[in-house]
This record gives C-alpha cells, structure tokens and sequence, in this order.
C-alpha cells in the first residue's frame, strides 16, 4: 500500500517477530490493541506502581503547569508492557494538551518528520515509540528540532540549493525505548526527564488484574487475582492478556466469576506455570543447560539455537529471566543460573555449584 508522503505512519501493533503466538509474551500482540485501549489508565493517578518514575514526573508536570510553558522533553525506557505507552498519553492528559503519535520505523524519509514537527500545535505531546529505531538522519534532524525548536529545511538541488531555517512552535518530545543503551549520547542528552520503568511486584501486578477486572465487569477476589499476579512476568500487558483468557475459562467453568482455584486451574490449561513461564523459556533455559553446559554461551549461538530471533530474545524474553535470577548476562555469553536448574529439577553439576 503506498502511504501518503507527508502523514505519519502509524502501526500500533509492530510487536517483535516470532513472539506473536506466545500467551506470556511481553510484546505486543495483535488482538491485544482493542482490548488494551479500554484499559489503559488515563490519568496518573490510576498508574499503578512505578513510584519513582511517577514522582518525577508529577513534580515535572506540575512545575510546567505553573510556568504555563512546555514540558522538557521525556524519554521513557523499559522492556515492553510496562506502561511507556500508557505513560505517554497520560503526560498530554494531566497537560490538556494534544497528543500525536508516530514510531521509529514509520519515519522513512525526512519528509515524514518535517511534516510532522511544522505542524506541532503549540505544547502538545509528540510521541515517537521505538526512537531506537529511528533512522540516522533523522535523528540528526531532530537535534535542533528539540533544543531550539528550529528545524533546517533545504530547497532546491545542486549549486542553487539553500537551507531554510523554519520555527516550529514549542512541544513536548516524549519518545519510548526498550533499548536506551542504543541512543547515541547527543540524542540521550535532548531529554531533561529521564523515566526508567521497572518491572511490577506481585502486589501491584494484583491491583492492576483488580482494576481491569472492574472495568471488565468480571467478577474477582483477591486470592484470583494474586494467582494471576503472580504468574505474569511483571508486566501489566500479560496480567491483562491473562485475565482475559482466565475470564474465559471462569464463564464456561465457574459461573463467571473468578477465585484461586479457577485462576490456578486455568492457567494450568494454558500451560502457563508458578513463574508464568511457558514451553519457550523453559526450552530456552534448557538449551543453555543441556546443550552449552550451563553456559556461557553467546546470544547469536542461543538464538540459532532455539531458531528465535536475536532481538526479540534480548528485548523479550531475556529481561524478565535475568531480573528474577534465572539467568545471567556476562561479557562471555548466556548463562542459566543455581535457580533455572533447580525450577527445571536438574542437577548442577559440581564444578558450577561451587560458584
Ligand atoms: N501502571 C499501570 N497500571 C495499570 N495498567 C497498566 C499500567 N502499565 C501498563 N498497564 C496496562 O498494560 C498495557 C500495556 O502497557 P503499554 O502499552 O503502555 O506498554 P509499553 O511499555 O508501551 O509496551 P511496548 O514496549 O510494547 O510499547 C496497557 O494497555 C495498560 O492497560
Ligand atoms: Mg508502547
């Protein structure tokens, strides 16, 4: 399809390829998008947990707010499902501004940006998802955009051309990553607010399955919901995704409503255990155990391995695994820690338990 030259593009659903099909998968999944936009939280006050990133930002819009001037530029990072998004659009909403968004691999051409950034309303919220991927040139363009709101124009071609320095009015660049270590150092220090998302404890995963099942008008209690907590990596997208398919189970085989056995018993059918692990994480620990001793091994081996793909292994399925010590990254490679051979009930062999 050929888009038009000078309108975003716009893909909301760009997950990771090879991650489409996985129920626990913190990526994006295309029947996801509906669903996620009726639970998305509007104002700041409904974002659960994150304390520390929702402090700073509260005292930064309220600062902003009695300026009566444009936020500083925010760059939100984190691996995904976590809340960049959602935080994004709550930014433009406790400002009462606008709110336009793009992504990284939409902008092709410099047309695309320069379309965009001479047609900012004055304050609004830019959003730009995966800045990572946004291309070299681009990234150039932006520097000035952002830091005085000029942008340089060139017209006409060969000897006649001229550069064009146009204003653009005063807005607010929020872009997202869930790779930061990739921005260059001049693009990373554009941002004046820097917004770190961590992954969620059981206790505020519990609040966010409560909130949605209010929303959803399913009927819950509090030992259902922390069993769904509990299994969801964390993350508040697959908390939702595993709401909704335990919602399903509890229709046809509880009455509707949703306690721990239900949970427990429906999370078993979907082969999602205590960890919320599923057959790909424990194939991935497995390889590294049965096939490379443990470990370490590199990650372009691992992904060969396992025939996934190197990014979404290191943006996806690794983060979660390492923070709760099933896995460590080294300068030599991957390896599965005590913890991945004890939850796989394999013995550690004696010259790596003495670790
Ligand atoms: N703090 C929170 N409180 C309640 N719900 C949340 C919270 N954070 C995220 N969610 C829910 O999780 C879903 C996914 O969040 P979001 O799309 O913002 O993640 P993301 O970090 O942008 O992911 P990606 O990196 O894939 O773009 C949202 O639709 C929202 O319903
Ligand atoms: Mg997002």
């Amino acid at each position: 399809m050929d888009f038009p030259k000078n309108k975003a593009k716009i893909d909301p659903n760009q997950g990771l390829k090879g991650d489409a099909d996985r129920l626990v998968s913190a990526g994006r999944v295309d029947d996801d998008a509906a669903f996620e936009l009726k639970l998305r939280p509007t104002r700041l006050m409904e974002f659960i947990g994150q304390t520390k990133a929702k402090e700073q930002l509260a005292i930064a819009l309220e600062a902003a707010k009695s300026r009566g001037e444009a936020l500083d530029h925010v760059l939100l990072f984190g691996p995904p499902g976590l809340g960049k998004t959602t935080l994004a659009t709550i930014i433009a909403n406790e400002l009462g501004v606008g709110f336009q968004q793009t992504s990284g691999p939409a902008l092709q051409i410099q047309g695309d940006l320069t379309a965009i950034l001479t047609n900012v309303r004055e304050r609004q919220v830019l959003f730009l998802d995966e800045i990572h991927r946004l291309q070299p040139v681009l990234e150039e363009k932006l520097y000035t955009a952002l830091e005085d709101y000029k942008l340089d124009i060139m017209i006409g071609q060969g000897p006649a051309a001229r550069t064009h320095v146009m204003e653009i009015r005063p807005f607010t660049f929020v872009a997202a990553t869930t790779r930061p270590g990739l921005l260059s150092s001049p693009l990373r220090s554009r941002f004046g607010i820097l917004l770190r998302l961590e992954f969620y404890n059981d206790d505020e995963l519990r609040f966010v399955v409560e909130r949605s099942a209010e929303v959803l008008n399913v009927p819950i209690d509090r030992d259902g919901a922390a069993e769904i907590a509990m299994r969801s990596r964390g993350t508040p997208r697959i908390a939702n995704r595993l709401l909704r398919r335990v919602r399903d189970y509890a229709q046809v085989r509880a009455a509707g409503k949703i306690d721990r056995e239900t949970a427990q018993k429906a999370l078993e059918m979907l082969e999602v255990d205590a960890h919320g692990f599923d057959e790909l994480d424990r194939r991935l620990l497995r390889t590294i155990i049965e096939k490379y001793d443990g470990g370490p091994v590199g990650l372009n081996t691992l992904a060969a391995a396992l025939a996934e793909e190197q990014d979404a292994l290191e943006e996806v399925y690794e983060p979660f695994l390492i923070q709760i010590g099933f896995l460590d990254r080294t300068p030599r490679g991957r390896v599965a820690t005590r913890l991945a051979y004890e939850h796989l009930g394999i013995e550690m062999p004696r010259k790596l338990s003495l670790f």
